[in-house]
């Protein structure tokens, strides 16, 4: 399959180099040239596969013979045989009409695992294959950081330094990033926010001499192949949700920060999953609600809330939306972007917003309902929700059909995020694996917010072989 750019200037590119190049040459974000559509005779035939299987399945409509399909399988075979659920991603039935997808059952408790434990895995492969350096430069709010150095760390031919706002994610996810000793590793606490973080990195690699000096690759989820892996769950859950309920009318509760949780989901609709509706849940980061309620895209000021991970406001995949929802036109895409960066916002023909309106149903919860969605839930539903998921529920409890299924994804372990449980007066007792970060060292160097310290960061620690 060929992939090109959300702003039209790079085309024709293979899988393994769109892997690669992360953030597209032009700025935009890499796309496939043309999504595949699945129909209802293999939507069937996929009813009872494995996680593992529907994965193979799904990828090699996207790597065509890139890789050979036997060592692909290999590869989503390691990646998945490290989560502690045998199905991946479990479903929680909470009531007939509302179930919880878990999605972190993965080494680092969010469902950001799901991707990176693969993406870790490709990067060794692509490295060993090609003979290529891979130094990854990632920005985190908590969660990806982690779980892209779970993914890498230790490995040999791989180095990675990741940005997060220093102060600003929980003790948990603290510790998960810097109590790893490994070489090959290296954590930067920001002085400033994840929008902080995230621009910088995407100024690093937008400066196309200093990522090529130090072969810089992403993980974030400017990198297509995240998305793309993020797409398997929703097919998952409704497979299994069609296989009980034939005549179910299936919807999904989405918690988003960076737009890309949800941007799967609504790829995964394109290429023909058919989803009843899509909820876009946020926080008081309400940056995405409003663009759905009103049409206008514009960064407000910054918010901490108890989901600290979707404390963002400029949403990175936002821009791979705008493609689709233009008609494909990378030519209007540029000048939106172009129009963003200059004016700090976008805004919408009441024609578009209409569009976004069928797209999208968007809820933004507040702090204190939130909170009471967690506690509600453990006491009436005996489920503890971590505050990103009860964000989810919030959501679905706001704008849900309530007379279809509604899945909300659970997206981290409540255990990430003792800070916001404790506020309800629940006491959680953490996974082991979890408890034990609390006796190991942690290495980080503190940084300002400022792109020339971090760059000369990273030319010390990508500069030397
Ligand atoms: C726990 C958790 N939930 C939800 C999200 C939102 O996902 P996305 O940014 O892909 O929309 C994130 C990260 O952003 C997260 O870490
Ligand atoms: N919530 C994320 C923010 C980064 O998002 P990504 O999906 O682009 O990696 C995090 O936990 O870091």
């Amino acid at each position: 399959m060929n992939f090109i750019s959300t702003r039209g200037n790079a085309a024709g590119i293979g899988f393994v180099d769109t892997f690669l190049m992360g953030l597209a040459e032009d700025g935009g974000l890499m796309i496939p040239a043309e999504l595949p559509v699945i129909d209802q005779d293999k939507m069937k035939q996929w009813e009872r596969l494995s996680y593992q299987e529907l994965t193979l399945e799904i990828f090699q409509l996207f790597t065509g013979d890139e890789i050979p399909r036997e060592e692909l399988k290999q590869l989503i075979d390691e990646s998945y045989a490290t989560f502690r659920s045998p199905v991946v991603t479990p479903l929680r039935k909470i009531r007939d009409d509302l179930h919880i997808l878990e999605l972190f059952h993965g080494p680092t408790f969010a469902f950001k695992d799901v991707a990176l434990q693969f993406l870790g895995n490709l990067y060794s492969y692509v490295s060993q294959r090609q003979n290529k350096i891979i130094n990854i430069l990632g920005a985190t709010s908590g969660d990806t950081g982690a779980a892209a150095i779970e993914g890498v760390r230790g490995k040999d031919g791989i180095r990675i330094c990741i940005l997060h706002p220093h102060e600003k994610v929980s003790k948990v996810q603290e510790l998960q990033m810097t109590t790893v000793g490994n070489e090959n590793v290296l954590n930067l606490a920001v002085k400033g926010n994840f929008d902080d973080c995230q621009r910088i990195i995407k100024e690093l690699f937008a400066d196309l001499e200093f990522k090529s000096r130090y072969h810089l690759r992403a993980i974030n989820s400017i990198n297509f192949v995240r998305i793309l892996a993020q797409t398997v769950y929703y097919f998952y859950a409704y497979l299994q949700l069609v296989r009980q309920n034939p005549a179910a009318q299936i919807s999904f509760s989405v918690p988003t920060g960076n737009f890309g949780n949800i941007l799967s989901a609504f790829l995964a609709k394109r290429m023909g999953l058919p989803v009843h509706r899509l909820i876009l849940a946020t926080n008081e980061n309400n940056i995405l609600e409003r663009f759905v309620r009103e049409g206008v895209y514009m960064p407000d000021e910054f918010r901490s809330t108890h989901s600290p991970s979707m404390d963002i406001q400029v949403a990175s995949n936002f821009e791979r939306y705008l493609y689709y929802l233009v008609g494909e036109d990378s030519q209007q895409v540029s000048a939106m972007m172009k129009q963003f960066q200059e004016d700090g916002k976008v805004v919408l023909s009441a024609g578009l917003l209409a569009k976004v309106q069928s797209d999208f149903q968007a809820y933004g919860v507040k702090n204190d309902e939130c909170l009471r969605m967690i506690e509600s839930y453990s006491r009436e539903a005996d489920y503890l929700l971590d505050p990103h998921t009860a964000c989810g529920v919030a959501a679905y409890e706001s704008c849900g059909d309530k007379n279809t299924v509604t899945v909300v994804l659970a997206t981290a372990h409540p255990a990430k995020f003792d800070e916001s449980i404790r506020l309800v007066g629940i006491a959680q007792e953490f996974p082991a694996d979890i408890q034990r970060l609390f006796d190991k060292p942690q290495h980080q160097q503190l940084v300002d917010n400022d792109k020339a310290e971090i760059a000369a960061q990273l030319e010390r620690f990508f500069g030397t072989r």
